[in-house]
């Protein structure tokens, strides 16, 4: 199982940004604007979704990984720490109750 995790690389994205490396891609979309880059996550979308609709497992796993780099660019340009997303998340789980079941141990 791997340890990395979306704050991991929300971290590496704010670095490379500022890199001003012209080899880093996350530097090409930084200068390009947000514009760009909310493209390049519609686009990386779409190819996600194709990829599960024809069941290619592989495509789906590469497709979200594109999705998720690309959908962390836009919330930093946004100015969204990934935080706030996660506690969105989380207060939906404490509405229902759902977190707090699965949690306890199954009978
Ligand atoms: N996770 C990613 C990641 N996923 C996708 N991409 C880049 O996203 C770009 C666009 O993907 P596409 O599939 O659309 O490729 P393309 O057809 O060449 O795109 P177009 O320019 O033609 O539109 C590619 O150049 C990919 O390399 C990523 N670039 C960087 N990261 C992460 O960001 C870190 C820093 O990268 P750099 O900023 O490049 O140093 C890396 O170490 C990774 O951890």
């Amino acid at each position: 199982m791997s340890t990395f995790d979306l704050a991991r690389l929300e971290s590496i994205i704010a670095e490379r940004a500022r890199s001003g490396d012209t080899n880093s891609w996350t530097a090409k979309l930084y200068a390009a604007g947000m514009e760009k880059a909310a493209q390049k996550l519609g686009e990386e979308a779409v190819e996600t979704v194709i990829a599960a609709v024809r069941g290619n497992r592989e495509a789906v796993i590469s497709e979200s990984a594109d999705l998720l780099y690309h959908w962390l660019v836009v919330l930093n340009l946004a100015e969204v720490p990934l935080d706030e997303v996660m506690a969105e998340l989380e207060s939906r789980t404490s509405r229902t109750g759902i977190a707090e079941k699965a949690a306890r141990p199954a009978n």
